[in-house]
């Protein structure tokens, strides 16, 4: 990678030709400048007619970065299940060291960053409403908005290659600065309206659930989690922006993520951090155990309180802490957590949390810890391999994207992934969104079931869908 911090394109123009004419094949191009203020959801509408179906945005739930993407300039996917991290890591790597960055400074999640999600399971079958992404569906936009704290910054990325002219680089360089200007005025998108809420077979789940506490309470295995899904069905075609203004509004303290593919967008706002890494910092959450909010601040105490005291929950959870220490401590030279579990309050409900940090040791990836921490007992189970064999055999359903991780890295190594729940995949007039939930040898088939319900009602209220509160 030859990063050149001047402000000359011509010439980092003709180093990257040059490298091009060397390895024969197109390469990176990538400019990124400091801009005024643009606002993220008016620069991702903005690229509706131009890049719909290849959209991206990201918000933390620290609200320290936000970033929105559009078109694609590369695309790195894994059909293959096996080493499909390390495949990623591989392609990646060569992608931006043969490639030209004319950046001021390395400003955190600018630049070339790859975007994208993984399936939860990719030794599960197929199902149809999954077909617009891969095992692992990635991409690094075109044209990129970067919000941080200290400024925003556009990100220009191309391939520039033996049959690519100078032209255009000019016809880029003028659509980036037409996309920033007509993102300044405000967007409204169009609003789409339920017309159907479908649950699928609940008598089914719930029987499901009572077959995996029996194997439960054989003593093989502690924890399995088990999902369901719900069609939701619109009178038109429904769009990401929509939701995404929703889930903005709606939901502050999440991670917020949109990701559009052809024809489908998988969106959501999870709560849930896989793992973060900045420099050599690292930030996990163990996140798992659950109880509604109150409907007063005394109940809603008065249930936190609960749940921090519940066996049942604290079992769920402590499975979670045990085996994200586990995965993260040979990648780490400092690891640490707190002794007990915390709240972690979200607008429809809590739950227990436990916070991670480490110092990541040297030559440690996001990718390397991502490979060993997915799926964590808090969407797999323990043991992890017999958990996904029973979610295959009881779910019978494609998970898809949902319960993967979601997230971005940039070309410097930063960058984090979210555990895509809370979550729901976006296709023409049609969604389907899933919820589950940590089955332990004392669970209850119909609390459990409540406690699905409460979680589909983030994104039935994004959709439009008829929630009271
Ligand atoms: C599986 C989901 O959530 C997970 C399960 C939880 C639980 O069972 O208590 C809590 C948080 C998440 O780890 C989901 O939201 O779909
Ligand atoms: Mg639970």
């Amino acid at each position: 990678m030859v990063t050149i911090h001047k402000t000359n394109i011509e010439k980092a123009y003709d180093t990257a030709m040059e490298k091009a004419k060397k390895y024969q094949h197109p390469v990176l191009f990538s400019i990124v400048e400091k801009i005024d203020s643009v606002d993220p959801l008016s620069f991702y509408n903005e690229g509706i007619s131009l890049f719909k179906g290849t959209r991206f945005l990201w918000k933390d739930r620290d609200h320290t970065i936000t970033i929105a993407g559009l078109g694609s300039t590369k695309t790195i996917s894994t059909e293959d299940d096996r080493d499909q991290f390390f495949a990623v890591e591989k392609e990646w790597k060569r992608f931006i060291n043969e490639g030209v960055i004319l950046s001021p400074e390395n400003w955190i999640g600018t630049g070339p960053l790859l975007f994208g999600g993984f399936r939860f399971d990719p030794l599960n079958k197929r199902s149809l409403e999954w077909n617009d992404f891969e095992n692992g569906t990635l991409q690094v936009p075109s044209f990129m908005l970067t919000k941080s704290k200290e400024a925003d910054y556009l990100t220009l990325n191309m391939l520039c290659g033996p049959e690519h002219d100078e032209e255009s680089l000019n016809e880029m360089i003028f659509l980036k600065d037409e996309i920033i200007r007509k993102a300044k005025f405000p967007s409204v998108p169009e609003e789409a309206s339920v017309i159907n809420i479908e649950d699928y077979k609940p008598q089914e789940w719930k029987n499901s659930v009572q077959n995996v506490v029996d194997e439960l309470k054989d003593g093989e295995m502690e924890k399995v989690v088990l999902a369901r899904k719900c069609k939701v069905s619109f009178e038109a075609p429904i769009t990401s922006d929509f939701v995404l203004d929703n889930l903005w509004k709606q939901q502050p303290d999440s991670f917020i993520f949109s990701f559009e593919q052809n024809k489908s967008c998988f969106i959501g706002a999870t709560p849930e951090r896989l793992v973060k890494k900045t420099g050599e910092e690292v930030l996990s959450t163990c996140l798992a155990g659950s109880i509604a909010r109150g409907s007063s601040l005394d109940e809603d105490e008065k249930f936190g309180e609960e749940l921090l005291n519940d066996e049942k929950n604290r079992y769920e959870h402590h499975l979670v802490v045990e085996n994200i220490h586990q995965a993260l401590e040979p990648f780490c030279n400092e690891l640490s957590m707190p002794a007990k579990p915390g709240l972690m309050k979200m607008k429809d409900i809590q739950h227990l949390y436990t916070p991670v940090v480490g110092r990541a040791a040297a030559q440690t990836s996001l990718l390397n810890m991502i490979e060993k921490l997915h799926p964590t007992p808090a969407l797999g189970g323990v043991p992890r391999d017999r958990a996904l064999h029973v979610i295959r055999q009881e779910e019978k359903m494609d998970r898809g994207l949902y319960a993967g991780p979601v997230g971005w890295m940039d070309a410097y190594g930063n960058g984090e992934f979210a555990v895509a729940i809370r979550s729901g995949l976006l296709h023409e007039d049609e969604s389907y969104l899933y919820a589950g939930c940590g089955i332990v040898a004392d669970s209850d088939p119909e609390s459990e079931f409540l406690e699905t319900q409460m979680k589909f009602r983030s994104m039935l209220r994004a959709l439009g869908g008829n929630i009271h509160g």
